[in-house]
């Protein structure tokens, strides 16, 4: 991790849904190569902040850059430099494995040969090789998580924005969705990851904790246990969700 570049920074972001208020003014920075852990119960604001951080959600007011590009005025940059991982998936069911592949690294503009030499080195890391012409609908949800991820990356973006990407799978396989988030990371890509999983908190460098869409409390793992004097991040989570008002 780079502390000295900052790649994600924000400046009171605000996201207004006619009177209400689903992120109000929050600001913070994330630095290159960081895995930021971005957290807060259902309905607190995650979803909607990191859409606007994608340049999919207009601001309603506040400022923020991403990759060194303007939210607002430079979307289509932001697009280009970020990947992104939806919690409601990102491929194609009725396609073949190396078919999503070709897919999403055409749209962002790889040439063929490079993504031919590059998805042979992917499937291979993934030990997914005999599974090239398998449609995706047929694998199980880890393995189709493992790819959605690995597809995100594929065009080696500076950041990489996951929503819940391990939603619904074992402890085991989130495990090794994790390793794949760390081998990321220490390539230089910048993981901003939403969870509900107290336990992949504790792998972050850094998480957020949102309540009714501020940001509560931002630190490393170990800090925010010390801050709250508190022994796992679930209780930390505790501590702060339980003021939440929304989703009562
Ligand atoms: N298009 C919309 N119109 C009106 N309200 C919305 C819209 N999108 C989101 N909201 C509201 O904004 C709040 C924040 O929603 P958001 O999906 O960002 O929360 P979240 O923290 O991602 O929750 P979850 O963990 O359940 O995904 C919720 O109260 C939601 O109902």
């Amino acid at each position: 991790m780079n502390e000295n570049k900052i790649v994600i920074e924000t400046n009171e972001l605000t996201k207004r849904f006619g009177h209400f208020t689903a992120v109000d003014h929050i600001t913070f920075n994330v630095h290159e190569g960081e895995i930021f852990g971005f957290l807060g119960a259902n309905g607190a604001g995650k979803t909607t902040a990191m859409r606007m951080l994608c340049g999919l959600s207009k601001l309603s007011s506040g400022t923020g850059k991403v990759a060194g590009f303007d939210i607002s005025r430079q979307s289509e940059q932001v697009k280009r430099n970020i990947g992104y991982m939806s919690q409601k998936f990102s491929l194609y069911e009725d396609l073949k494995v190396w078919e999503n592949i070709r897919l999403f690294a055409g749209i962002y503009g790889m040439k063929e040969k490079e993504i031919a030499a590059k998805s042979d080195e992917l499937l291979a890391s993934l030990g997914f090789e005999s599974e090239r012409n398998t449609l995706v609908a047929s694998l199980p949800l880890g393995w189709k998580q493992k790819l959605a991820f690995s597809v995100a990356i594929f065009h080696e973006p500076k950041i990489v924005f996951l929503d819940e990407p391990t939603g619904g799978v074992d402890p085991a396989t989130r495990r090794q969705f994790w390793e794949l988030i760390y081998q990321a990371a220490d390539k230089g890509i910048t993981v901003f990851v939403t969870t509900h999983y107290m336990d992949e908190a504790e792998y972050c460098n850094r998480v957020s904790i949102m309540v009714d869409g501020v940001i509560e409390a931002l630190d490393s793992p170990s800090n925010l246990k010390k801050q709250y004097n508190v022994l796992d991040m679930e209780e930390v989570f505790f501590k702060l969700a339980r003021k939440a008002k929304r989703g009562e």
